[in-house]
């Protein structure tokens, strides 16, 4: 029997690889000789870089950079095993949990550490790049993460202007003369965690700027000055990024992106399926075992248990999924190929309880369900 392991981290609680090794336990102890292929995965959000990097032989790059507040940050992008292609995850460097929340401030945040990623691997030979986009503290625009690849944003006076979302409406001039040459030479793949446009009742600042310490007032403050930066980025690059799909992602990053990267945007979840090879390791496997903390009508809209899920239904292999916590709606899941939902937690117990065993649970469930697939055998 093939089997592939392919779970996402259980957040808070087991890492992909941690979960994916404890349901490998927990096969082989009913069936030692079965064939499993692990591949720990993520839908581009946290766990992403890891999950690249673990299933390409890659490494890990780890240096300071300026956090979302301007206080230094340790931070990492991911150099895949081809040398050439670079993951980062942009909350690593200006993430909102990098702030507690009595200190948010979409004012001042800056995507700067972001671009000094970039310009870090761009150093180390990186060419192609995967940036798992959400998540961040920032409202910025991507201003920040221009600025650290050379990009001079210039008030009328001709002075470089500070970081930050508050800072926006007093660039009076876009000057890329200094702007990284290698990002020409360099593609960009974006998994955006949404499709929100940059400006208005649905963009950055009205959607995701409370989250980030906005108050009301700061909401509409925050969108007439991205609403400023959107104008000058069409003036200037001929993309009006106002109502893009993508471009309101981590507070405008997405839109930097689309206008000065050469950027293709794709669910995270294809991009981790086609770079950790799970396609192909399909061939010959019997069913597919998948996971997440929480499972619910919410996975079918591109989460990883789905992702998995769909790939697998392209070969005619079965998923299974094991979830620690089971939502409202998962009969939605079944048309992408899940098989089969299970609550790996195996009585009553609390939050912290089944978070503390989750390894353990994982391993007990999986030998469960091994055992009835050999119900007839
Ligand atoms: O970072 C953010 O603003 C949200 O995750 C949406 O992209």
């Amino acid at each position: 029997m093939k089997v592939i392991v392919a779970p996402d981290s259980f957040k808070g609680s087991v890492s992909a690889m941690g979960a994916a090794k404890a349901i490998e336990k927990g096969i082989k102890q009913y069936l030692p000789e079965a064939e499993t292929v692990l591949i720990p995965v993520a839908d581009g959000g946290e766990g992403t870089m890891d999950s690249l990097v673990a299933a390409t032989g890659g490494k890990k790059v780890e240096l300071e950079v300026t956090g979302p507040l301007g206080d230094p940050v340790r931070a990492a992008y991911g150099q895949l095993g081809d040398g050439r292609t670079c993951v980062i995850e942009m909350a690593d460097a200006s993430g909102l949990y990098l702030i507690p929340p009595e200190r948010r401030d979409p004012m001042k945040a800056t995507t700067f550490g972001t671009g000094q990623l970039i310009k870090a691997a761009l150093d180390a030979g990186c060419r192609e790049f995967i940036l798992a986009v959400g998540g961040s503290a920032t409202n910025d625009g991507g201003s920040g993460m221009l600025q650290a690849l050379g990009m001079k944003l210039l008030t009328k006076d001709g002075h470089e202007v500070g970081f930050g979302g508050g800072e926006l409406d007093q660039i009076a001039t876009i000057d890329d003369r200094e702007f990284d040459g290698r990002i020409t030479d360099s593609t960009f793949l974006l998994a955006c965690d949404v499709q929100n446009p940059l400006i208005g009742p649905t963009g950055a600042s009205h959607i995701f700027g409370p989250q980030k310490g906005a108050t009301p007032e700061m909401v509409e403050i925050l969108d007439k000055k991205l609403s400023h930066w959107a104008d000058l980025v069409e003036a200037q690059t001929g993309i009006a990024l106002h109502n893009k799909a993508g471009a309101g992602a981590a507070g405008g990053i997405g839109g930097a992106f689309q206008a000065f990267f050469s950027a293709e945007m794709r669910r995270g979840i294809d991009i981790v399926i086609e770079y950790t090879g799970l396609e192909e390791a399909l061939a010959g496997a019997d069913v597919v075992i998948t996971g997440e903390g929480q499972i619910d009508y919410q996975t079918a809209s591109g989460k990883t248990p789905m992702g998995v899920a769909q790939a697998a239904q392209k070969h005619g292999i079965p998923t299974v999924a094991f979830a620690g916590s089971i939502g409202k709606g998962i009969e939605e899941l079944y048309q992408y190929g899940i098989q089969s939902v299970h609550s790996i937690v195996n009585g009553p117990m609390s939050l912290a309880d089944a978070m503390n065993k989750a390894e353990q649970l994982l391993q007990q469930k999986a030998e469960q369900v091994i055992r009835t697939m050999y119900l007839n055998q």
